[in-house]
């Protein structure tokens, strides 16, 4: 990491009772029949889950993540080849245009287009077919994961048509990306300090949901209904999955879009790649008619693309739906 400019603002969260490792996140064995409605109970409660028997081959996962450590590995001049990620491309500390920062590099990607753009190229070079191959490996495997998994939401929900949720990921016109992210390990300020530096600071993803997968090293943390934070066990061999703000707003609020972040490692980095899944720029966000039953929509209509255009300049931390909630009329 380069030295810190001073416009910087790093921030620390103290390592409260509530953070200490927690293993009541919901657990889904996708092999299992009663996974539909593990998995909806999980996304009403926490709308975060883990899935062991996803299916996405561990060797695809293995190379994956040491091309990724590879890149990570490369001197700064390198890496910044491929930079700035505006909004693709590698990025260093600054996340998001609202003036976010945190301790991790990352590399933000499209999922539905060909990796050979320029700046990805130049800072892959001669190894840029290897790194092409093996992330499409890895993400058709994950896209297979994601469908299935939506299609079981979809079932333990009971609406129809099953694809209402996978239709938009398989929709060659899907504004998916993908995102990996390396948190250098962080030395604390003093030694016998309880406060960790954020890593990536606490927001919901805007998507539909996110299927993250990361190496041995904790950070990862959840928001339950009460405020109160966890921290998520890791685990390179399985899944978690985060429901995004558009899935809350389809499910007219019964799914929750969960709030979380990343603490920085006091002695290991971490790495974590993440599939997000979105929709067409053009699909009209909305609560489905078959789970409405009655009730009022909880929100405005509004399309990906304007709540994008929306959400792309705040700051992570903002309630982004909150513009788009509907007040109830008394
Ligand atoms: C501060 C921001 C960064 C972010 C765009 C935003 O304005 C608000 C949402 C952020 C987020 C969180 C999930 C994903 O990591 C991400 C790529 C996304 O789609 O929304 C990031 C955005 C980003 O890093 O640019
Ligand atoms: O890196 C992680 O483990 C999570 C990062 C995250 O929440 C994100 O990129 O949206
Ligand atoms: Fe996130």
């Amino acid at each position: 990491m380069s030295s810190k400019s001073p416009t910087e603002q790093y921030t620390y969260v103290r390592n409260c009772k509530q953070t200490t490792f927690c293993s009541g996140i919901p657990l889904v064995d996708l092999s299992k029949p009663d996974a539909k409605s593990l998995i909806v109970n999980a996304c009403e409660e926490f709308g975060f889950f883990k899935v062991i028997n996803h299916g996405v081959p561990m060797e695809a996962i293995s190379m994956l993540e040491s091309e990724a450590m590879n890149f990570f590995s490369m001197p700064i001049i390198e890496k910044q080849k491929a930079g700035p990620a505006n909004p693709f491309g590698y990025g260093n500390k600054s996340i998001g245009r609202g003036g976010d920062v945190g301790w991790v590099e990352f590399l933000l990607l499209k999922t539905n287009q060909e990796h050979n753009s320029p700046t990805l190229s130049s800072a892959f070079g001669q190894n840029r077919e290897n790194f092409r191959s093996v992330l499409n490996e890895y993400m058709c495997g994950v896209r297979k994961m994601a469908c299935e998994i939506l299609d079981l939401m979809a079932e333990g929900l009971n609406i129809q048509p099953k694809n209402v949720f996978s239709k938009l990921l398989m929709d060659k016109e899907s504004d998916s990306i993908f995102r990996v992210n390396h948190y250098p390990a962080c030395p604390k300020k003093n030694h016998n300090d309880d406060e960790n530096m954020i890593g990536f600071g606490e927001h919901t993803d805007p998507q539909i949901i996110s299927l993250l997968r990361s190496n041995n090293t904790s950070g990862l943390q959840i928001s339950l209904r009460d405020g109160s934070w966890i921290s998520v066990p890791p685990d390179h061999s399985s899944f978690f999955i985060n429901v995004g703000d558009s899935l809350q707003v389809m499910t007219n609020g019964r799914f929750r879009s969960v709030r979380h972040r990343v603490v920085a490692n006091g002695s290991k980095s971490r790495l974590s790649m993440i599939y997000f899944v979105g929709p067409p720029l053009s699909e009209k966000i909305a609560p489905l008619p078959s789970l409405m039953k009655g009730n009022e929509s909880l929100y405005k209509e509004f399309t990906w693309f304007e709540y994008k255009n929306s959400i792309y300049g705040s700051r992570l931390a903002d309630n982004r739906l909150g513009h788009f909630e509907r007040i109830a009329a008394s």
